[in-house]
């Protein structure tokens, strides 16, 4: 059978690269607030964001390591209803009309405590606490730089919180919340011989992400993510921005949730993506998702901007009025994952 080609793609689109160096400078959150009112997805790089190539290399040693461990060591660590855990092969499905669930695995870590893992580990990640808990930290450094100027640029007014508006809401001395570090597996397929079902396959269906913003790491040769533009066809994204792909630490790419839509009217774009299988012969992707989420008992409402106070409810910002944050990862984990339609999370 031959593997599921992706149709309809369109020439790729630009994705701006924003330098957030400057945590605080008005321009820099200017520049940002434009960028994702338009595609929902820009590449950043910065000073002082902590990452190296070091870092990075051994958390995708991590994720092979735990990936390629046996089966009944995955399977102890199966996902939860709380979204904690490892979901197997096509056990989510992330675009409803998917006839069977996506082509991948992925293994979800959730928050840690003074540097511990809240969640049994499995034993191939035994001994990797403190190096998954640093990864993890500095993803939500890089969210909260992100949330200061998103707030800086929608100019929220100081006796509001000004620049701490989001990021009081996703700070986790002060409560629970859904974010997550997932790491993806996505298997090679081998053409000739491969159970690939060209019409109903897809490594990750069409969706948008459930919480604030998303970081995403890719690896150089293992493209595959798509955007649905504005004239709604598809357009790749590539794993690093053109020119880029040699330095020692390449931009990183990030993209706007729906809260983040939500709570700014759609000014900032929660925009629909897919992993699709490359064309000809495929190798494995792995790529690490980081998912920041507010705490679970916010509630989702207009952010106090005039920028956003005069724009016009779209009809997501209606359907998740008064949604605690908790309550919308709930209602779309349900969704993706069948949950509440069955007995216990979706295994295989
Ligand atoms: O693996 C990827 O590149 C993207 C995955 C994704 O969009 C998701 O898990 O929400
Ligand atoms: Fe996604």
């Amino acid at each position: 059978m031959g593997a599921k080609r992706n149709n309809g793609s369109s020439a790729q689109i630009q994705i701006p690269v924003i330098d957030i160096s400057e945590a605080s400078a008005a321009d820099t959150a200017d520049q940002l607030v434009d960028a994702v009112a338009r595609y929902g997805f820009i590449f950043v790089r910065g000073e002082g964001l902590g990452f190296t190539r070091q870092i990075l290399d051994n958390a995708f040693a991590l994720s092979q390591k735990f990936f390629s461990s046996a089966r009944e060591e995955k399977e102890e660590c199966a996902i939860q209803a709380n979204n904690i855990g490892w979901s197997s092969m096509h056990s989510e499905t992330l675009d409803p009309k998917q006839k069977r669930g996506d082509f991948k695995e992925a293994m979800n870590f959730g928050e840690f405590s003074d540097g511990n893992a809240q969640q049994p580990l499995p034993p191939s990640l035994a001994s990797n606490e403190a190096e998954l808990y640093h990864f993890r930290v500095l993803c939500h450094e890089l969210c909260i730089r992100l949330l200061h100027l998103f707030a800086l640029g929608l100019k929220i007014d100081p006796s509001e919180g000004g620049k701490y508006w989001f990021s009081s809401r996703h700070d986790p001395s002060q409560g629970s919340s859904g974010s997550v570090l997932r790491f993806l597996h996505y298997p090679a397929v081998k053409i000739d011989e491969s159970d690939l079902d060209t019409t109903v396959d897809i490594r990750a269906g069409a969706h948008s992400d459930y919480g604030s913003l998303t970081l995403l790491f890719q690896r150089a040769s293992q493209a595959g993510l798509e955007i649905l533009t504005p004239r709604s066809s598809w357009s790749p994204v590539p794993v690093h921005p053109p020119g880029t792909e040699d330095d020692s630490f390449p931009p990183i790419l990030v993209n706007i949730g729906d809260l983040m839509h939500f709570w700014t009217d759609g000014l900032l774009k929660s925009t629909v993506h897919r992993v699709v299988f490359p064309e000809g012969e495929s190798e494995d992707r792995y790529s690490i998702a980081y998912f920041c989420h507010p705490l679970d008992r916010i509630e989702i409402e207009s952010v106090p901007s005039g920028m956003i106070r005069d724009r016009k409810m779209g009809n997501r910002q209606q359907r998740v009025e008064k949604v605690t944050a908790e309550g919308y990862l709930k209602q779309r984990l349900a969704e993706t994952y069948g949950w509440g339609r069955q007995q216990s999370p979706a295994r295989d």
